[in-house]
């Protein structure tokens, strides 16, 4: 890992009228590492993505983010155009419901390959090979290339808008709950995946979930939220088997092993 955090997160703040979000969250990720967002419904976790990933502004606060020419721009004073070209480029969102981050009536390879349009590439035979190469590194047949998602198996699903997420490149990728509404054995095959891919890719990922099986299993650090704050922080691995928060400690003991 280099020495300077990728994103920024300065006391950050998002209330809904009078109801709150989110509260005074600060926290710096840093390149390669993996943050997992956990806590019961209602704890702020995808307030505070969609704030992260300027999907929502926030009431306060500000996020800094390292651009690839050295420089930090802090995400909210970007206009839309910059915003879009940053989430184009540089990150990926994989949403817990893969018919949002996937155009269902176009064929897995233009899911893929217009991403990679998007970015530049105009070589339709180099596109279709990239594409070919991501539905395989995604345990997609490539036979099933020139189906459309709709006809695709829910695991199969998420895992084509995980290779739609990852083909471009980026150094960022925001996860909100990936494996919720699979099955037990589709969820294990695809953590297995995503660990995979985000190690050999050497990706910063911030992942929110509810299942602390998930955290343990894919994130270096993790935060826990209660009410719209953090009320605790740490390495994964220190959070679950030595947690110091009562609340924090409720959550693990709730959970049989982890
Ligand atoms: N659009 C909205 N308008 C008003 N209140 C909202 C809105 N979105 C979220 N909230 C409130 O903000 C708080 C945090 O919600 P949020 O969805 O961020 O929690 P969460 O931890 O992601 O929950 P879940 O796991 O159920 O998705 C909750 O009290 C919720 O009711």
């Amino acid at each position: 890992m280099t020495e300077i955090p990728l994103l920024k997160v300065n006391d950050l703040s998002k209330f809904y009228g009078s109801r709150i979000g989110c509260r005074n969250v600060s926290f710096e990720l840093w390149p390669g590492e993996v943050l997992a967002i956990v806590g019961e419904s209602g704890s702020g976790k995808t307030t505070l993505l969609n704030c992260i990933s300027t999907r929502l502004m926030p009431t306060t606060g500000s996020v800094e983010y390292h651009m690839r020419d050295g420089t930090y721009r802090d995400l909210y004073h970007m206009n839309e155009a910059e915003r879009r070209f940053l989430m184009r480029t540089d990150w990926g969102f994989v949403h817990q419901n893969p018919a949002d981050g996937l155009r269902m009536t176009v064929s897995a390879g233009a899911n893929v390959g217009e991403r990679l349009m998007a970015i530049g590439d105009r070589h339709y035979g180099k596109i279709r090979s990239t594409a070919i190469d991501w539905l395989e590194r995604v345990e997609i047949d490539a036979d099933r290339i020139d189906d459309q998602p709709r006809a695709f198996s829910g695991g199969m699903r998420q895992r084509l808008q995980i290779a739609r997420n990852l083909v471009t490149g980026p150094r960022l990728v925001f996860m909100d709950e990936p494996t919720g509404g699979l099955d037990v054995s589709v969820q294990a095959r695809l953590l297995d995946l995503v660990r995979g891919l985000v190690n050999d890719l050497g990706l910063s990922a911030i992942i929110v979930t509810h299942d602390l099986a998930v955290a343990r299993l894919l994130s270096h650090r993790m935060m826990v939220m209660k009410d719209g704050l953090v009320i605790e922080q740490g390495l994964t691995d220190r959070v679950l088997d030595d947690p110091r928060e009562p609340y924090t400690q409720l959550l693990v003991s709730s959970i049989l092993q982890v």
